[in-house]
């Protein structure tokens, strides 16, 4: 069975998000993620973490402006000067938290877009490079148009392709299992082939992205493959509660 770690930014969000921390160990989680700690200094979030026992799986680079609708900055070519200073805070966070692994969000831009491509990849280079010299793990995630419309990373293929072409040991994809069931579907054929470049899992139920065991898609089947794939890191469980986060919880019995 996988390790789940609860994400923050979706679970337990009926509490502010430093006292989610300890909600989700009492809910018997023993690692977390979420997108972004930069509301609070990272000492504080540290001590959230540790002091609730918990383990950090991962969390996003700064992604811009969200609330003006910024998804990221890496394929944007006028915002590089930004990108490296998003690059440098999510290093510092990153040490001081100790998250084994950052997200780099792409951004909004046509995916076929010459400047958007080479900015992307240039971008990703210097973030793996950079992450690297620090010990971390870079990930990068394909994500769904309906959820998302206009991001630039928007294809399973195209993603892991980037990663096996750029070969840095520590770049790899980061593989939601929503996103790779609205793009795509075949999620079981995809676990298989993109097995050796997959640095982080998360799941929800498809489509409502809810608790597993409530969409379409046989959930106990993926979990049992992503076993049989040889993953041995942390599952995120990046879905929206139904209802209360607690109420939920029941799959985990139940898988
Ligand atoms: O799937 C998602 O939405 C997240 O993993 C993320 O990092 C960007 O929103
Ligand atoms: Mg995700």
């Amino acid at each position: 069975m996988p390790k789940f770690a609860a994400n923050l930014s979706m679970m337990f969000t009926e509490r502010p998000f430093l006292e989610r921390f300890a909600a989700a160990a009492a809910a018997g989680f023993t690692a977390v993620e979420y997108l972004f700690p930069y509301d609070h200094p990272a000492k504080t979030v540290a001590d959230a973490l540790r002091s609730a026992g918990l383990k950090q799986a991962l969390f996003n680079m700064p992604p811009g402006d969200w609330a003006a609708g910024d998804r990221g900055l890496a394929s944007l070519p006028d915002r590089r000067e930004e990108f490296e200073t998003a690059l440098v805070t999510a290093i510092s966070y990153a040490k001081t938290i100790e998250t084994p692994l950052l997200h780099m969000m792409a951004g909004i831009a046509p995916c076929d877009d010459p400047a958007a491509i080479a900015c992307y990849r240039e971008n990703l280079k210097k973030a793996a490079d950079v992450t690297a010299e620090a010990g971390i793990g870079l990930v990068i995630e394909p994500i769904n148009k309906r959820d998302m419309p206009g991001y630039f990373l928007n294809d399973f293929d195209r993603a892991f392709d980037l990663v096996l072409d750029l070969d840095r040991p520590n770049l790899n994809l980061q593989f939601d299992v929503y996103h790779r069931q609205i793009l795509h579907g075949d999620v079981i054929t995809a676990l298989r082939k993109m097995a050796p470049r997959i640095g982080h899992i998360q799941i929800a139920s498809v489509p409502n992205r809810h608790e597993p065991l409530t969409g379409e898609l046989d959930d106990r089947r993926i979990f049992q493959e992503i076993d049989a794939i040889g993953y041995r890191g942390y599952v995120g469980c990046e879905y929206r509660p139904a209802a209360k986060t607690e109420e939920g919880l029941g799959w985990m019995a139940a898988i």
